[in-house]
């Protein structure tokens, strides 16, 4: 299902890199959230249980458009809002 998220790293993808965000990936049970949280975090794919309450991170870093895209064309779609820190 990545064909729905083009729209949505189109938007990532046009902020400026020096600003910060607090960004928010909601989606379905199994959607892949955590998995694509700790793939922005570390740069590679973990293994993940089922998050009781919520995950958090701190993520520094300029991340390339196409790592940013790669990361998000998971196969289940998210929904991600992005408000100004
Ligand atoms: N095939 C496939 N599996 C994926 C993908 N993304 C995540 N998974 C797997 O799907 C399962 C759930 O991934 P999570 O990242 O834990 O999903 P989640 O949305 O955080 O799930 P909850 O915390 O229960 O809401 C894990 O076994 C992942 O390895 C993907 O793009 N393709
Ligand atoms: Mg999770």
């Amino acid at each position: 299902m990545g064909n729905g998220l083009s729209d949505q790293t189109s938007i990532l993808s046009s902020l400026p890199s020096f600003q910060s965000f607090h960004i928010v990936i909601l989606g379905l049970d199994c959607a892949g959230k955590t998995t694509v949280l700790y793939r922005l975090q570390f740069n590679e794919f973990v293994n993940t249980v089922p998050t009781k309450g919520f995950n958090t991170e701190k993520i520094k870093g300029y991340y390339r458009n196409s790592l940013l895209s790669e990361a998000l064309s998971l196969e289940e779609p998210k929904i991600i809002y992005l408000t100004h820190s």
